[in-house]
């Protein structure tokens, strides 16, 4: 398991070995064990999958508050994304700062995201399968968001603001400025 840190603390890239053959490739997805012998020790309870039709599909930018605050582990079975993490967490070192990293079904890889950052992705292939574990279930009335257009945040997505295929909800949601968050940073 090849384990990369980013520019944000706790938020890493995992890519599992794949093993090829004739008939395709065998990869594991998850092993509790192997991640906790390097440091990641979370509390899997949700599985979940999405499948976006179109290339710039985005959803995001989401999390949800506490006590139902989420780790995620993201990965693409099939297809290519465009993948974002926002830390909210103040008194973080990158408070506000963003990671964006391409996550493909061919390439294997996977980013872990903390509690207390926001996540989005926006699809760079059609037919895009995203699969990834949460760390506690879906809450409705804590389920929140920021705006993932939100000027201050200067992500630069891959698809233009007029073309973003987004749901209802996520092109209602706030902006950052104003958004008051309940995430700390323990380092
Ligand atoms: C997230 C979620 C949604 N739902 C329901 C609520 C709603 O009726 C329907 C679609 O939900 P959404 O529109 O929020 O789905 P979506 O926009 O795909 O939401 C997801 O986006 C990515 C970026 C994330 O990080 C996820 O945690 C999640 O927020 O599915 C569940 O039943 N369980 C869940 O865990």
């Amino acid at each position: 398991m090849q384990i990369e840190d980013t520019a944000i603390p706790g938020v890493r890239i995992l890519t599992a070995p794949r093993f090829a053959d004739r008939r395709g490739f065998f990869a594991e997805w998850f092993n509790r064990a192997k991640l906790k012998q390097a440091g990641i020790d979370l509390d899997f309870c949700q599985d979940n999958i999405s499948l976006s039709k179109e290339v710039g599909t985005l959803r995001g930018l989401h999390f949800q508050l506490p006590p139902a605050e989420q780790a995620k582990l993201v990965g693409v079975i099939q297809g290519r994304i465009f993948d974002v993490a926002l830390d909210l967490r103040r008194g973080s070192p990158t408070y506000r700062r963003h990671v964006g990293v391409e996550l493909s079904g061919e390439r294997g890889n996977q980013l872990l995201i903390p509690a207390g950052l926001a996540h989005g992705f926006c699809t760079l292939e059609p037919d895009s399968l995203v699969f990834y574990k949460v760390s506690s279930p879906y809450s409705a009335p804590h389920d929140s968001g920021i705006r993932w257009n939100d000027p201050a945040l200067g992500i630069d997505w891959p698809v233009k603001e007029s073309s973003a295929i987004l749901s209802d909800k996520d092109a209602k949601l706030p902006f950052l400025a104003g958004t008051d968050l309940p995430f700390r940073y323990e380092a």
